[in-house]
């Protein structure tokens, strides 16, 4: 009998993040995202994400890996098809929303912090639910901001390999497997989007919603960014080199909204979202 393709020691595919016991500190660096579960592992436990083994290349020549790709894959579309499922049934009453992006790695207490808090507070104010990447840093400041105003705060956290919790200011709280499944749920569920000064996460989020808007995949969708230091060298470029080269059209750059603070932000989202 065929029982398919032996278990193999060194696929990570095959590894399952073994539970550490003792009280559970979601704090404590030892916590991975492993699907919609929670995992505590040995401290400095590397747990090979989803989105990691979907992209691996394997070596069509070798039979065996690329057999066992094959089913795994398969095996794959079904999760991939579930979290889009369980994304879609966890949000549709989402109302009026704002996803906002920003830096995993601002700290509690310093001006970058409250500038995101506030802007939470703010859009929480105006009856807005804030949607964040559900993680540390500016994300977790909107979050306690919008928590804090009584509004909807909603976390969509995403499977890493490293130490990973979600903030604990959400009101609805999802992880995804999946980058792209869960940049499909930013989308969707919001009616604009607000970027805080961040890096490569925060770039690659901010083009994304930038892209979905000059190719009108997106209509009517604000995309505002707050700190005219932070971002004012980065539109510059984009209109002195890529419009003045012809690689976008004139009027792509003005898809971006630079302002200073959250108060201007939530102007234009009100305003955008009234007309
Ligand atoms: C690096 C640290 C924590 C990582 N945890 C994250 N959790 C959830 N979402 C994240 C995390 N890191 C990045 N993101 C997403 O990208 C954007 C921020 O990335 P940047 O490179 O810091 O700009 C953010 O909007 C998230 O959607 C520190 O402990």
């Amino acid at each position: 009998m065929n029982d398919g393709p032996a278990p193999d020691a060194t696929d990570p595919d095959s590894q399952v993040p073994t539970w550490r016991s003792g009280t559970p500190d979601p704090t404590d660096g030892c916590v991975r995202n492993v699907g919609a579960a929670q995992v505590r592992v040995e401290e400095g436990t590397e747990v090979v994400p989803s989105d990691r083994l979907l992209l691996e290349w394997i070596d069509p020549r070798d039979p065996r890996r690329s057999e066992q790709r094959m089913i795994r894959d398969s095996w794959r579309v079904q999760r991939i098809q579930s979290e889009f499922v369980s994304g879609f049934d966890a949000l549709e009453n989402v109302a009026e929303a704002v996803t906002v992006f920003g830096s995993a790695r601002v700290r509690p207490g310093t001006p970058e912090y409250e500038i995101a808090r506030e802007l939470g507070r703010l859009l929480g104010h105006e009856g807005f639910a804030v949607i964040t990447g559900g993680g540390p840093g500016a994300m977790e400041a909107t979050n306690r901001g919008a928590y804090e105003a009584g509004a909807e705060s909603i976390g969509l956290n995403i499977e890493l390999p490293f130490e990973q919790h979600s903030n604990p200011w959400l009101t609805l709280s999802m992880n995804f497997r999946y980058f792209f499944v869960r940049k499909t749920m930013f989308v969707k569920y919001a009616q604009a989007f607000v970027c805080l000064p961040g890096g490569f996460g925060t770039l690659d989020e901010l083009f994304e919603a930038l892209t979905l808007v000059q190719t009108k995949k997106v209509l009517r969708f604000p995309i505002v960014l707050i700190g005219a230091e932070f971002w004012g060298p980065l539109v510059d470029w984009l209109r002195g080199t890529l419009e003045a080269e012809g690689k976008v059209s004139p009027g792509d750059v003005d898809l971006l909204q630079v302002v200073d603070t959250p108060a201007e932000a939530v102007e234009i989202i009100v305003r955008a979202a009234r007309s």
